[in-house]
């Protein structure tokens, strides 16, 4: 049987980049998730094993961070060209390059704050026994929101197997996911609560010079009791999505806090709850 290599590509995947600009204390965000495909003289690869021609994925996203750090991101189509073309300029065995780019909107919430557009889900579960016994709970799920300075997380316990390092700067992302409970026999407006509790939810969590997410969480929890009188109680989860700055001395180049990798697992997960010292016996609100 005779066979041979068909149509091929291969690259870097979904290479996740977040780019803070900061413009004095106003700071600019892009969020991109960028996928590269490179195709050329790669039979050898295939059929004999031979990497000279193969330009590693590894070397595709760095390029993808270095780029970021040197020209700036701008408009996605612009920096996919720029991409693209570097790859088939340099590599004469590169014959095309297709350069997938998403880009993940953020809406200002401050100067240093940002709420990621979209996505977001209201929630609620009510439950109604045959004595007339009614409890509510609503909620948000996928609240995306990121701090690009504010955050500091250091002062933790230390053993043998701990490695993190202090931080005084770093960027401070989570996906809100909080439920609220409604307290009372008279029905409130939901409509109306809705917006203070995600008002206040955002306002803490943009307003707060955080110490650790658990701070945050609790000072978000507390902002939502005070905003909405209606509530008295609220559970909160929050994932920590860390970002990592990029070592970029390999190309010659400074990372100022400026270059994230935006990992997505694993990631931290901090859960609470903060509710009226008065507050009525939930029963079977949260079940
Ligand atoms: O805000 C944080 N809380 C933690 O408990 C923790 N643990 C960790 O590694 N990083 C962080 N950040």
């Amino acid at each position: 049987m005779t066979v041979r290599l068909g149509a091929n590509r291969y690259g870097k995947a979904e290479t996740r980049l977040v780019h803070v600009v900061r413009d004095g204390p106003v700071h600019h965000l892009k969020d991109v998730n960028v996928s590269i495909s490179l195709s050329g003289d790669m039979e050898a690869v295939h059929l004999t094993g031979d990497n000279a021609a193969v330009l590693p994925t590894d070397t595709q996203k760095n390029t993808v961070y270095a780029f970021a750090r040197r020209h700036g991101v701008g408009e996605i189509e612009e920096f996919a060209l720029r991409l693209a073309g570097h790859f088939t300029a340099t590599q004469p065995t590169i014959q095309h390059a297709r350069v997938e780019i998403e880009e993940y909107g953020w809406n200002r919430a401050g100067p240093h704050s940002f709420v990621r557009a979209g996505g977001e889900v209201r929630t609620c579960v009510v439950h109604h026994d045959r004595d007339g016994r009614r409890t509510v709970v609503s909620g948000l799920t996928d609240l995306v929101v990121l701090n690009t300075t504010g955050s500091e997380f250091h002062g933790y316990l230390v053993d043998e197997y701990t490695t993190l390092p202090p931080a005084t700067d770093r960027v401070l992302a989570t996906a809100v996911a909080a439920r609220w409970r409604h307290a009372g026999d008279e029905t409130p407006s939901y409509a109306t609560s809705y917006e203070e509790v995600r008002g206040a939810l955002l306002d803490a969590f943009a307003g707060t010079h955080s110490l650790s997410l658990q701070q945050t969480l609790y000072a978000m929890g507390e902002r939502a009791l005070a905003t909405s009188p209606g509530i008295c109680e609220i559970r909160l989860s929050l994932p920590n999505r860390h970002h990592f700055a990029v070592d970029l001395s390999p190309f010659g180049l400074d990372n100022d806090n400026e270059v994230f990798y935006a990992a997505d697992r694993p990631y931290g997960l901090i859960e609470g709850g903060v509710l009226r010292e008065d507050a009525p016996d939930a029963g079977f609100a949260w079940e």
